[in-house]
């Protein structure tokens, strides 16, 4: 139930409030002691993080879900005075900021954590005319429609996991201002049994790796993709991301029938971002980032009797390998 308070009222607590502040910083003994402002506020933000929805769209007897997990972080010039006035008037309390997210969740079409994001972005703009910026992250969990004999259920679901969708939101006050929107998606968990090697790197004291020309790579891929000045707004984030996703398992894996040999995660993820970029034309830039799962051979087979055949390993995440680059137009 929603609760208003008069206007009186609201007069009344902001009067007591506001002797209440004052009592405290005239007593030398009060919590104000610790205020001693010697240095400047350089930044500042405030949000909400972790915020949980499930979106069930009934619009037919086959249901649609979205599942999002949403930070919000508003910026506004007059919200310094909160961090060194403690002036909290105009402050929009994290909490209504994590109700924003369920209000957004019923009312808007979107489909996609883009259209998500930057919906949360314009109801926050709209409603609270002293903030100039709002940013939202939203990361989706991936539910993937059950196939019962080929047919897809209507309303049946099973959970990729780890892999997420993620969307970084920035909306600025000024209407001209086109959002900046992040797209990626982390936790895409790899693994290619042969044509990979890694050879020919630098020998020297401390090296104990030994060079080999088969092995298997395994990671746990994240990519992040920004869009073309103007784009970011308009375009269909959905078969972006679709091109996107078939184009990581494209240069990582090759072909089906006889893959693609990859001498390097580094050569691999730099072919994956060239290809990316070939196939999406409205993304400006990739990143890639590629913690390597190792699976190290199991050669004290030999010791027990048996032959390594490249088929026993440890499955090893840390510690891991951390490879990252970006690749721009
Ligand atoms: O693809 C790889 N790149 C490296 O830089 C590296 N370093 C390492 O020990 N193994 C691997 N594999």
């Amino acid at each position: 139930m929603l609760r208003r308070l008069s206007l009186a009222a609201a007069a009344s607590a902001l009067a007591a409030h506001t002797a209440h502040r004052a009592s405290c910083r005239s007593n030398p003994d009060g919590i104000t002691k610790l205020r001693h402002q010697d240095y400047s506020l350089a930044d500042h933000n405030h949000g909400k993080a972790r915020v949980r929805v499930l979106r069930v769209r009934r619009e037919s007897a086959t249901h649609i879900v979205q599942e999002y997990t949403v930070a919000t972080r508003l910026f506004s010039p007059i919200y310094s005075a909160v961090f060194t006035e403690e002036d909290n008037r105009a402050l929009v309390a994290t909490d209504t900021q994590k109700n924003t997210v369920y209000i957004v969740a019923k009312r808007s079409s979107a489909t996609t954590p883009e259209g998500f994001g930057i919906d949360i972005c314009r109801h926050l703009l709209h409603e609270y005319p002293m903030l100039s910026a709002v940013e939202v992250d939203v990361n989706e969990t991936i539910w993937q429609r059950v196939m019962n004999d080929g047919v897809p259920h209507e309303h049946g679901f099973t959970k990729v996991t780890p892999e997420v969708n993620t969307a970084r939101v920035r909306l600025t006050r000024d209407e001209k201002d086109q959002p900046v929107v992040v797209s990626g998606v982390k936790g895409l968990t790899v693994l290619k049994t042969t044509q990979s090697g890694f050879t020919e790197y630098l020998q020297d004291k401390y090296t104990l790796l030994p060079p080999t020309y088969e092995r298997c790579m395994a990671t746990e891929m994240a990519a992040e993709w920004r869009y073309l000045p103007g784009k970011a707004g308009t375009v269909d984030y959905s078969s972006v991301r679709a091109e996107v996703n078939k184009q990581l398992l494209n240069g990582y894996f090759g072909p089906s029938k006889g893959g693609v040999y990859s001498v390097s995660l580094q050569a691999t993820i730099y072919d994956i971002g060239c290809l990316v970029l070939s196939a999406a034309p409205d993304i400006s830039s990739i990143s890639i980032s590629t913690p390597n799962l190792h699976y190290l051979p199991f050669r004290s087979l030999e010791a027990l009797g048996e032959k390594f055949e490249d088929d026993v390993f440890i499955p090893t995440n840390e510690p891991s390998g951390s490879i990252q680059c970006k690749v721009a137009r």
